[in-house]
């Protein structure tokens, strides 16, 4: 059996076929971002030139430890390309992430990004988005009115579920990069991801949330069997 993260790690190294000398690129969070960067970082130390836009503070460190140059966004204005892992690919490559907490970031890069390439293991790949918890970024302010509002925009869109506020590993309220606040809503399945993105942007006091709609265009994900490319049309 392949390790997950050997999975993971190749399909990162497959998504580098996508970085030429001169690009802007965005880097994606969490684990298999990580082994982009790694990668990344090898390339760079070869002679190729890029100039990034880390997704978190994560990333930033890690970018910066390696030697990846790196810029903000504001910066370098405009992206040629955004590698970035994700919690689900669904039909349409619509997206579930947030699971490492750096959504916001995530999707204001990938939305700057003139092509994003989702990075995964093949068991991410689902027929219905949902079974992962929906990340919704909060302010902290009226945090339990904003979760009423909440639970009713996800009934209205179809979707049956809990709102659970995210802790770290001490039990602490998860505070995200931005001082912002995070529920993750465990719904199984989100039979109409689009309803529901828009009923959750409309409560006041939402951030953010991580379905990424229509910002994917191609998704690397290796399995056992090699790497699968998909667009959205797969
Ligand atoms: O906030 C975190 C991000 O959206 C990650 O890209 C997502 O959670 C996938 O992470 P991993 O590659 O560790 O499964």
């Amino acid at each position: 059996m392949v390790h997950a993260e050997d999975l993971k790690r190749r399909a990162a190294a497959a998504a580098l076929e996508y970085v030429t000398d001169g690009m802007r690129v965005g880097l994606g969070t969490g684990s298999t971002a990580r082994h982009f960067v790694e990668l990344l970082a090898e390339k760079v130390y070869a002679g190729l030139k890029v100039i990034c836009v880390p997704t978190s503070e994560q990333t930033l460190a890690q970018a910066v430890e390696l030697g990846v140059p790196i810029a903000t966004l504001d910066e370098v204005g405009e992206l040629d390309l955004c590698v970035d892992g994700a919690d689900e690919v669904g039909p349409g490559l619509a997206l579930v992430k947030g699971g490492g907490g750096a959504l916001l970031r995530e999707k204001i890069v990938a939305r700057a990004a003139k092509e994003m390439v989702v990075i995964a293991d093949s068991t991410k790949k689902v027929g219905v988005l949902g079974r992962f918890p929906l990340p919704i970024e909060i302010v902290d302010f009226g945090a339990v009115s904003i979760a009423r509002s909440l639970e009713e925009a996800i009934r209205s869109a179809g979707c049956v579920g809990e709102l659970r506020p995210r802790r770290d590993r001490d039990g602490h309220p998860f505070i995200t990069d931005h001082g912002h606040v995070l529920l993750d809503a465990h719904l199984g399945r989100i039979p109409d991801p689009a309803a529901l993105a828009s009923a959750i942007s409309e409560v006041p006091g939402v951030v953010e949330h991580g379905l990424f709609i229509g910002l994917a265009s191609r998704a690397v994900l290796a399995g056992a069997e090699g790497i699968v490319v998909l667009d959205r049309q797969s």
